[in-house]
């Protein structure tokens, strides 16, 4: 828990910042049987996409196979009798309306389990157990917790299971699973309104923070004794896969840098917002970079005076977030920062841009379509 002695003992210096577990997977986006577009995917690679462009350090655990096929960041590790973990999503197959399920997930295979020997010795100052293929086990969570100060869960690491004959992704109660017990050790899970209807949320919020997202309405963050709606941006979405992780990774960069949860709440709507606006992993303009990450530094200084334990969650609404959430709008809405999303061809592959580097582009779709939600058109130049 962030309020551990253990914790306290150790410098920021001397810990890793952020460390993300979860494994990278390939993402197959379908509609209409037809193969819309392919990318890097798994809420690690989200995550990190993030969490490196608000320039916050950080260290990660996955797991690929030898067919794993787009350049990363951070080496994974690869295990030679496994194939890397493949999810296709079918949008047209998503039940609509109550429910809000926007697409339907397969995952077509596995790669091994994160086992506790897989993590670090080092401590963290925040983990994140963000699997999305059944590879967060309850001892490897357990681990994490000994070893982190804050351990931030999605629950989808925890409830999802497989169906056995073609790998559709259901959900199971949380209290169900083996990780029920480890709740009141994690200091947040973070779930979407989906997923949340399987869990206990009142009686969830009385042992960690939990954070509900919900799509274009923006996010609600609980704790013990108090909750709070957290506004969302505009986007134009056209692909939402990854927006809950990108949420995490902005709300973790924020509170790692010092912000109160309803301001790195803020930052976490702001990533889902960007990353609903391109297909697949996204490439964030490296000037809106620079203009977020200004923002947080200004909304830093005007809490220096605030005397806050760097190991304290900080609840409560603080003064200006009206306003902080309208710089990071104005900051998002201000051209040139608009999407960077271009058809993947031969010639725009990895080995020919290598003169001229485009940060992440190696590792951003192959698009085949401008929209999951459209028909096929040719070219994807621009916002539509
Ligand atoms: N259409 C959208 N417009 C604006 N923000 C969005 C949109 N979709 C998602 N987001 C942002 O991303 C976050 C996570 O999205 P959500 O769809 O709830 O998660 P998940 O991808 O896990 O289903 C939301 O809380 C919101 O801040
Ligand atoms: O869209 P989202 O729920 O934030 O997260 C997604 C996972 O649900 C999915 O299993 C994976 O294949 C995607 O790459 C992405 O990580």
């Amino acid at each position: 828990m962030v309020t551990s002695t253990a914790a306290a003992h150790k410098t920021p210096q001397q810990q890793t910042r952020v460390l993300i577990v979860g494994n990278y997977c390939h993402d197959v986006l379908m509609q209409k049987d037809t193969v819309k577009a392919e990318s890097l995917g798994g809420a690690a690679s989200f995550i990190s996409n993030v969490v490196n462009g608000m320039s916050v350090s950080c260290n990660l655990v996955s797991k690929v196979g030898e067919d794993f096929k787009y350049p990363v960041d951070f080496t994974p590790i690869v295990i030679p009798t496994s194939k890397t973990t493949v999810f296709h999503a079918y949008f047209d197959l998503a039940i609509h309306g109550n429910c809000h399920q926007d697409r339907v997930l397969k995952r077509v295979s596995a790669c091994d389990p994160i086992r506790p020997s897989d993590l670090p010795d080092a401590r963290s100052k925040f983990g994140m157990a963000v699997g999305v293929g059944g590879e967060i086990l309850p001892e490897t969570l357990e681990r994490m917790i000994e070893t982190c100060d804050a351990v931030f869960v999605d629950i989808q690491a925890l409830i999802r299971v497989f169906d056995c004959v073609d790998g559709t992704v259901k959900l199971v109660k949380l209290g169900e699973t083996e990780f029920y017990s480890l709740l009141p050790r994690i200091e947040v899970l973070k779930a979407s309104s989906e997923e949340a209807v399987f869990m206990d949320v009142e009686e969830v919020r009385k042992w960690c923070c939990v954070v509900v997202t919900n799509g274009k309405e923006g996010c609600k963050v609980y704790w013990k004794d108090g909750e709070l709606g957290i506004p969302p941006f505009l986007a134009n979405q056209k692909d939402p896969t990854g927006a809950g992780d990108s949420f995490l990774g902005g709300f973790v960069a924020g509170l790692v840098q010092g912000l109160a949860v309803p301001d790195a709440a803020l930052l976490g709507n702001l990533f889902g917002s960007l990353t609903v606006e391109q297909i697949g992993l996204p490439k964030f303009d490296s000037r809106l970079l620079q203009r977020v990450k200004d923002e947080v530094q200004r909304r830093k200084m005007q809490f220096l005076h605030c005397e806050r334990s760097e190991y304290e969650l900080e609840f409560l609404k603080p003064d200006g977030h009206e306003q902080f959430h309208a710089s990071l709008g104005a900051a998002k809405s201000t051209p040139p920062f608009s999407i960077q999303a271009r058809p993947w061809t031969p010639s725009n592959s990895p080995k020919e841009t290598e003169q001229t580097p485009i940060p992440h582009y190696t590792a951003q779709a192959k698009l085949l379509a401008n929209s999951v939600y459209e028909e096929p058109i040719q070219t994807v130049e621009g916002k539509p």
